[in-house]
């Protein structure tokens, strides 16, 4: 079976990569190179060894993942998402990183940005995704191709029922009490009276707010509503949950009460997407992570290896230590191996846009 390359460039230099293999931490091109990158154990031994003068270093052998619908959560099959904004605006054009972003500026004012840029990943049931990324990077707009909110402008986005998405699905009212929010957000969300009835005790216990009940929502705090908010989402015992920096607000209590209800819904054959900046409550809680930069898929693997890859890119990135970042951004791509989707014969899943 030949398998098409993948028609997209990778945001790397490699010539970089080889540099830094031959020329240890000397700064023959003036670069700022941190020396603990170089000796960190990710094996720049092997970068030098690859043939990359007759292809490039990654994205030449995707990983093919022939997929039996029935056993897979979600694909996402080469999704790529281009906002179409008005250029005009003085705050696009001072704003660097978008303004780095907005690559073809259309006639009258009009630019597009891809937020999201060919990205193809499968999630199987069981599993705890951890979405990091540095802000703008397209984590929400990856969340919301899951969710069938927007479409993507090419590749395909596949899920085997409809991700609830955390806050959007249960929104709360200010007027009314707690007691009041969690049977209004129940209905709302689908449930019969009496499974709001029969769930009333759980989601009480996992907000972790028996005192609060009665008092009008207007009197709680953003930490208690986000809690009370999550607990009604995961009532429903949802086949693919998406959370979106709920959990940050939660204490040391409640974020111990929500691992426990997210290991019920994945002991379920649910799945369920964190997407946070925390990267304590990501280890915590995720199975795996998905490292989006630049709208790009940049890691996907063991949430320890991919936070420590990410920390450092952000503390470089912080220190305004530009190169360095770039190289541990190069580094982590190496590692990466595409995935190539292709669906067992005769079958294919129902779009996320569609599934119910
Ligand atoms: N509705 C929109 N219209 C135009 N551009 C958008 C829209 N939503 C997001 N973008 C742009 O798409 C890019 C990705 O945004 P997105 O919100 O997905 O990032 P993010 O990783 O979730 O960011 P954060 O961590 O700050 O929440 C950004 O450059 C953003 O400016």
């Amino acid at each position: 079976m030949s398998v098409p390359t993948p028609s997209y460039t990778p945001n790397y230099t490699p010539r970089r990569a080889n540099w830094l293999a031959s020329n240890g931490t000397k700064t023959a091109e003036g670069l700022d190179v941190d020396p603990e990158i170089l000796d960190d154990g990710f094996g720049f031994d092997e970068i030098e060894e690859i043939p990359w003068d007759d292809q490039p270093l990654t994205h030449s052998a995707p990983v093919v993942e022939t997929i039996d619908p029935k056993k897979i959560a979600v694909a996402v099959d080469g999704a790529s998402k281009t906002y179409r904004v008005r250029s005009s605006s003085e705050h696009l054009k001072t704003q660097n990183r978008v303004g780095r972003r907005i690559q073809r500026v259309l006639g009258s004012g009009w630019a597009e940005i891809p937020a999201v840029e060919e990205v193809s990943f499968v999630v199987r049931r069981g599993e705890t995704v951890g979405v990091i990324g540095t802000n703008g990077s397209g984590k929400s707009t990856l969340m919301k191709l899951l969710t069938g909110k927007i479409r993507p402008t090419s590749g395909d986005v596949y899920a085997t029922s409809t991700p609830v998405m955390l806050g959007v699905n249960a929104a709360l009212v200010r007027t009314i009490s707690g007691r009041e929010n969690i049977k209004l957000g129940c209905l709302a969300m689908g449930l019969t009276p009496k499974e709001a009835d029969d769930r009333f005790d759980m989601i009480v216990e996992i907000s972790g707010l028996q005192d609060a009940l009665d008092m009008p929502l207007r009197a709680y705090s953003s930490g208690m509503a986000s809690r009370l908010q999550f607990a009604i989402a995961t009532a429903v015992d949802p086949d693919i949950l998406l959370i979106d920096e709920a959990l940050n607000t939660g204490d040391a209590q409640f974020r111990a009460r929500t691992k426990k209800r997210l290991d019920e819904v994945r002991a379920q054959a649910g799945c369920v997407f964190l997407v946070s900046h925390s990267l304590g409550t990501i280890k915590q809680m995720c199975t795996r992570v998905i490292w989006v930069e630049q709208g790009r898929l940049l890691a996907d693997g063991d949430p320890e290896w991919v936070c420590a890859q990410y920390e450092e890119y952000t503390d470089h990135k912080a220190n305004d230590r530009v190169r360095s970042a770039q190289i541990v951004y190069d580094r982590t791509l190496l590692k990466l191996s595409p995935v190539h989707i292709e669906f067992t014969e005769g079958t294919r899943p129902t779009e996320a846009s569609q599934a119910r």
